[in-house]
C-alpha cells in the first residue's frame, strides 16, 4: 500500500513540533526514521497512523487521504506499535494477539480457524509460541514488545509503523525481528535509533528539529556530513570481514 505524506507538520500552541514533511513509500518497502532525541521521529509516526491530527499537510493511503477513511477502514489498513504501548492487564499473551484481529470481525465474518492459524503463525514469528498461554502482566519488557508485534501481524495491515521496534530486545530478537520485517511485504515506516540497523531499509529519513533535512538510500543519506551535522558525531567506515557489508562505528 502505497503511502504519501504532503507538507506534513504539526504544532502546540506554542511551539512547531513537525515541519512540512513530505514523503513518499511505495508498496512493499521500509522507511527508516533516525534523528537525535525529540527530533520527530514518534510524531511524525502518529501523525501517519491517524491517531494525531496533522496542524497542516494530509496523509494519503494508495492516493486516497487518510482524513477520509472510517475508523474500521483506518483499523483494517494501519497497525502501529508505539514505543510504551501497554495493553490491559488481566489478559493472557494469545488474547492480546488476538485482539490484532478485531478489526477484520463481524457478525457475519466471526472469528475462525483462519484467524486461529494467523494468531499462531505471528506467535511463532515473534518467538512467543511457548508463552501463549502467560498472562500479560507476568511479561519482561522485551516479551511485550514482541507479542505487541505479533498483535500488528495479525491485523493484516497495508501500512505498519513501528517506534523503536527493538529497544527492549536482546541481540537475537533484534535480529531476528527486524530480518522478520524486512521479509513481509507490507509497507513499513519505522523509527530506529541504531544507524547500521537503519542501513538495511530500503531508504532512510533524517529528522532534525522537527524537519526532515534528508531521505534516501541509506548508503548516501547517512554520509560523513549528515552524521556530523545532524548527531554531532564523527564515524569511520569499516567492512565486515563476514560478509563484506559496511558497518559504522562512531566517535565524538
Ligand atoms: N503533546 C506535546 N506537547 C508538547 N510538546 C510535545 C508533545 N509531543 C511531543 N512534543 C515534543 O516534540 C518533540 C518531538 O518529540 P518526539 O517524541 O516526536 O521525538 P522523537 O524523535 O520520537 O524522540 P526520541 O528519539 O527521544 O523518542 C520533543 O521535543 C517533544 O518534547
Amino acid at each position: 500500500m502505497k503511502l504519501t505524506a504532503t507538507e506534513l507538520g504539526w504544532s502546540t500552541r506554542r511551539h512547531s513540533i513537525l515541519n512540512s514533511v513530505s514523503l513518499e513509500v511505495e508498496p512493499g518497502k521500509v522507511l527508516g526514521l533516525v534523528g537525535p532525541n525529540g527530533s520527530g521521529k514518534s510524531t511524525l509516526l502518529r501523525l501517519l497512523s491517524g491517531i494525531l491530527k496533522p496542524t497542516s499537510g494530509h496523509v494519503f493511503l494508495k492516493n486516497r487521504p487518510l482524513a477520509e477513511l472510517s475508523r474500521r477502514e483506518v483499523a483494517q489498513r494501519i497497525a502501529f506499535v508505539e514505543q510504551q504501548a501497554d495493553t490491559s492487564e488481566r489478559i493472557t499473551v494469545r488474547d492480546a494477539v488476538e485482539l490484532g484481529r478485531t478489526p477484520w470481525l463481524s457478525l457475519r465474518h466471526p472469528w475462525g480457524d483462519a484467524d486461529d492459524a494467523l494468531v499462531a503463525q505471528a506467535l511463532k514469528d515473534v518467538g512467543m509460541d511457548h508463552f501463549a498461554d502467560r498472562q500479560w502482566a507476568t511479561l519482561s519488557g522485551g516479551e511485550r514488545q514482541r507479542t505487541h508485534i505479533a498483535r500488528a501481524l495479525v491485523q493484516k495491515p497495508g501500512l505498519l509503523l513501528l517506534d523503536e521496534p527493538t529497544n527492549h530486545l536482546d541481540v537475537h530478537h533484534q535480529l531476528s525481528i527486524l530480518a522478520l520485517v524486512s521479509k513481509l511485504t507490507v509497507t513499513t515506516v519505522v523509527a530506529i535509533h541504531d544507524l547500521n540497523q537503519a542501513m538495511d531499509c530500503d531508504s532512510v529519513g533524517v529528522l532534525d528539529q522537527g524537519n526532515l533535512v534528508a531521505i534516501g538510500p541509506p548508503e548516501e543519506v547517512l554520509s560523513v556530513e549528515r552524521l556530523r551535522d545532524t548527531f554531532g558525531v564523527g564515524v569511520t567506515h569499516l567492512t565486515d570481514p563476514h560478509d563484506g557489508r559496511r558497518i559504522m562505528r562512531f566517535h565524538s
